[in-house]
C-alpha cells in the first residue's frame, strides 16, 4: 500500500502470527531482492477497549518505530475494505504511540488524530537542553551553522525551514543531524519551504529509511513548528514529493489532525 507515496508492506497478523524480526523486515523492504517499502506495518488485535485494531511499525532498516501517519491511514483503509468498521465512518486504532481517532472521508481518504505535539526537550528527546526554544542552532561539521525546530509527534522530528526545498541537501544535512549527539534517539528531519500561510512544501529524511516520498508525522511536525513560529496558519496544505496532506492544529493543546489519501498496490504471499 502507499499513502502519498510513502510505501508499506502490510502484514495482517490478527491470526496470532509473530511479528517480523529485524532481518525479515530488511528482507521484505529491500527494493531489489525483496518486495520493497519504506515501512512494514503489522495489524494486530486491539490493545485498548473500543479500538478496532492495533498496528506495529518497522522501518526498512529493521528498527521499530512508534508513529506513522501515512501508515495509520493505510491500516484504516485495510480495515474499512474488509468491512471491520461496519457502517461507521469513525473508529479508533491503537498504535505504539497511543490511540488515534480515525475518520473515513470517502474515496480512500482518511483523517487521523495524531496526538498533541510535544516541544519539551526531554520529550523530543533533545540531549543537554533544559528549556524548549522556538528554534535551536547547531554547528555541523562540513555543513556549518544549522537552525531548526524540534518536536515530538510520538516520534522525534527536526524541522529546517529552507528557501527552496527542491535544492535542499536533504540526505547530507538530514543524516548529519540524525547522527548528532543532540538527538540521542536520532530524528526524522523535515525540510520545509513556506509558500504562503496556508501551504508549505516539504521533504523528509526519515529515521531508519532515508528520504521518503511523504511522511505523515513529518507533515504534522513541520506544521506544528511553523505554527509556533508564526509562519503559517493552523490549517495548512503540505505538498510532498508523493502527494498532498492536509494538517489542522486547532489550538496548542489540541491534537494535530492529518488527512490524506491511501492506495492498495498489490497483494501476495512471501515465500523468501
Ligand atoms: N513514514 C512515517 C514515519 C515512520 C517512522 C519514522 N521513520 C520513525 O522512525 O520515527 C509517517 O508517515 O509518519
Amino acid at each position: 500500500m502507499h499513502g502519498a507515496g510513502n510505501d508499506f508492506v502490510v502484514l495482517d497478523l490478527r491470526d496470532g502470527a509473530p511479528p517480523p524480526d529485524p532481518d525479515l523486515c530488511r528482507a521484505l523492504a529491500d527494493r531489489r531482492t525483496g518486495v520493497g517499502c519504506d515501512q512494514i506495518l503489522t495489524i494486530g488485535p486491539p490493545a485498548s477497549a473500543g479500538a478496532l485494531a492495533s498496528y506495529g511499525i518497522w522501518n526498512s532498516d529493521g528498527s521499530s518505530a512508534v508513529q506513522c501517519g501515512n501508515g495509520a491511514r493505510c491500516v484504516a483503509a485495510w480495515l474499512v475494505r474488509e468491512g471491520a468498521a461496519g457502517d461507521t465512518s469513525r473508529f479508533v486504532l491503537d498504535s505504539p504511540a497511543g490511540t488515534h481517532m480515525v475518520d473515513a472521508l470517502g474515496d480512500g481518504r482518511f483523517r487521523i488524530a495524531m496526538g498533541v505535539p510535544r516541544f519539551e526537550p526531554a520529550q523530543v528527546p533533545l540531549s543537554g537542553i533544559a528549556q524548549a526554544q522556538p528554534a535551536y542552532e547547531i554547528a555541523l561539521p562540513g555543513i556549518g551553522l544549522l537552525r531548526f525546530g524540534a518536536v515530538s509527534m510520538g516520534n522525534p522530528h527536526a524541522v529546517v525551514e529552507v528557501d527552496d526545498v527542491a535544492g535542499a541537501e536533504v540526505a547530507r544535512i538530514g543524516s548529519a543531524l540524525q547522527g548528532s549527539a543532540l538527538f540521542p534517539a536520532s530524528a526524522n528531519v523535515g525540510f520545509a519551504q513556506v509558500i504562503d500561510r496556508g501551504r508549505i512544501r516539504l521533504r523528509v529524511y526519515e529515521r531508519g529509511v532515508g528520504e521518503t516520498l511523504a511522511c505523515g508525522s513529518g507533515a504534522c511536525a513541520a506544521a506544528a513548528v511553523l505554527v509556533r513560529a508564526g509562519r503559517v496558519d493552523r490549517e495548512v496544505a503540505v505538498s510532498l514529493p508523493g502527494g498532498e496532506l492536509h494538517i489542522a492544529w486547532p489550538d496548542d493543546h489540541a491534537q494535530v489532525e492529518m488527512a490524506g489519501p491511501t492506495a492498495f498496490v498489490f497483494e501476495g504471499e512471501w515465500t523468501g
